[in-house]
């Protein structure tokens, strides 16, 4: 498992190590002790499973608040999103900036995404399953989201024509927070 940093303090991308031969491929898609290894001493006690079965739907920008704020450890099964994790720490040198990174069925790339962050993702392909880790347990009463077409954020989704949950059409913007 490999970490690489990226331009927002505290998010990051993993990239497990692949095993292939003519049966097709092994990995470690999790490991405790190595990402410790890496900095990443979370300790996770819900797995979350979705699939979005249209390309260009969009899921978020979703985050639950404290005490159940939530890290969460991204990864996709089957197709490819556009994941975003968007810094809305108060404090942070970053606040209301984003990253974003193209996680795949066959890039392997996990996002890990702390406390203190928004998430949401585009589908890239039909199909799309998306497996994710997170150490709160959900708690709906502290469920909260911002609006993914924010003109303060000006995320640059990969696609225009895209599918919402009702939910999600209804979010504030980070302004209104
Ligand atoms: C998130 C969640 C939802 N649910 C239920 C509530 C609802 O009836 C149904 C669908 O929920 P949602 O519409 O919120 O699902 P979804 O829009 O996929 O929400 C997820 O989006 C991504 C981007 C995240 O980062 C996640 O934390 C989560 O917020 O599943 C749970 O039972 N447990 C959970 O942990």
């Amino acid at each position: 498992m490999q970490r690489y940093d990226t331009a927002l303090d505290g998010v990051f991308v993993l990239e497990p190590t692949i095993f292939t031969d003519p049966r097709g491929f092994f990995m470690e898609s999790y490991h405790q002790e190595r990402l410790l290894e890496l900095g990443l001493d979370t300790i996770f006690v819900q797995d979350n499973h979705s699939l979005s079965v249209q390309e260009g739907t969009i899921r978020g920008l979703h985050y639950q608040e404290a005490p159940c704020a939530q890290a969460k450890l991204i990864r996709v099964l089957h197709g490819s999103i556009w994941d975003v994790a968007v810094d809305i720490r108060p404090d942070s040198s970053t606040y209301g900036q984003y990253v974003a990174v193209t996680l795949s069925a066959v890039n392997k790339k996990q996002l890990y995404i702390p406390h203190g962050f928004a998430h949401g993702f585009c589908t890239l392909e039909p199909h799309t399953e998306v497996l994710y880790k997170v150490d709160a347990y959900y708690a709906p009463a502290l469920d909260r989201g911002i609006r993914w077409d924010d003109p303060m954020l000006a995320i640059p989704w990969p696609r225009t024509d895209v599918l919402l949950s009702n939910k999600d059409r209804q979010l504030p913007y980070l302004s209104e927070l």
